[in-house]
């Protein structure tokens, strides 16, 4: 069966000035995927991003949105997608409630504040400011402001950095609800662990190209087949295990 596509990247080009940034990359996201770009620092993955979020302009190529293309209708794209606001555009004498209200209000849509803080286990921090708040319950309430107008897409844009790992599993979780919920998601992340956790197929940028595109699965058993094996014997926990292991799964801004 052919994938249904829901975003179409073909030959995508950015310049800053004399800076190539974005080098002609293609990739297609599949409706109800995660799809994860993956890439060192400055490899062009948020400027990616904000080209399809209709909030950078591009210098070629072309981008289509659930069929709308993105030179002929960035309107409609903007209708269909989620995008995480930047922290500054959460006036800070408004409480979580009152903000969501007034974005529901930007998009002309109705939506219980309740219930919406509710999917991102925020309903105790409802009369809470932002800045009152710790960095996972930030990235939680970042969240759910890209679902306020019910998008069929929402963009993650590093979601989980700075998180302790408490945090980031949590966000793992909401992250994959929302993914089963049936919206597509595409994030960027420095994790791997993550994106193996979280992504069906990534796509790995270095210097504006993409250099790899698969699922994480299929990644790691190319780089097996061709004979890469690990030096130390894979133990059967890390760190991070240890780690969660002595301070408990649940998270400890609730405490
Ligand atoms: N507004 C801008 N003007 C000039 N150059 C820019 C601008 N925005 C980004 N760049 C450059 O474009 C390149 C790609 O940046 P981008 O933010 O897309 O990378 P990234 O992969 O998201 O990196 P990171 O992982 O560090 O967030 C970088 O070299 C960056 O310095």
């Amino acid at each position: 069966m052919e994938p249904d596509i829901i975003i179409s990247v073909k030959d995508l080009h950015k310049r800053y000035g004399q800076f190539e940034a974005v080098k002609g990359i293609s990739f297609d996201v599949y409706r109800g995927e995660v799809f994860g770009l993956l890439g060192p620092n400055g490899a062009g993955k948020s400027t990616t991003l904000e080209i399809i979020e209709t909030l950078r302009d591009k210098t070629g190529g072309k981008v289509v949105v659930d069929g709308f293309d993105l030179d002929k209708d960035p309107g409609s794209i903007k209708k269909i997608i989620g995008v995480q606001l930047q922290a500054s555009g959460y006036y800070p004498g408004l409480n979580l409630s009152e903000l969501i209200e007034l974005f529901a209000g930007l998009y002309n849509k109705k939506v219980d504040p309740l219930e919406l803080l509710g999917r991102v286990n925020l309903v105790d921090k409802r009369k809470a400011k932002f800045k009152e708040l710790s960095g996972g319950q930030k990235q939680r309430f970042s969240i759910a402001t890209t679902l306020i107008n019910d998008p069929k897409i929402i963009f993650l844009d590093e979601p989980t950095t700075g998180l302790d790992p408490q945090a980031r599993r949590n966000l793992w979780q909401l992250i994959t609800s929302i993914r089963d919920k049936g919206t597509t998601i595409i994030l960027t992340t420095h994790y791997m662990d993550e994106a193996e956790v979280l992504c069906d197929r990534v796509a790995i940028i270095d210097s504006g190209k993409i250099i790899e595109m698969a699922s994480p699965d299929g990644l790691i058993d190319k780089l097996v087949a061709g004979g890469f094996e690990r030096r130390k014997e894979v133990k059967k926990a890390n760190l991070e295990d240890v780690f969660i292991h002595l301070t408990g799964h649940g998270l400890r801004e609730e405490d």
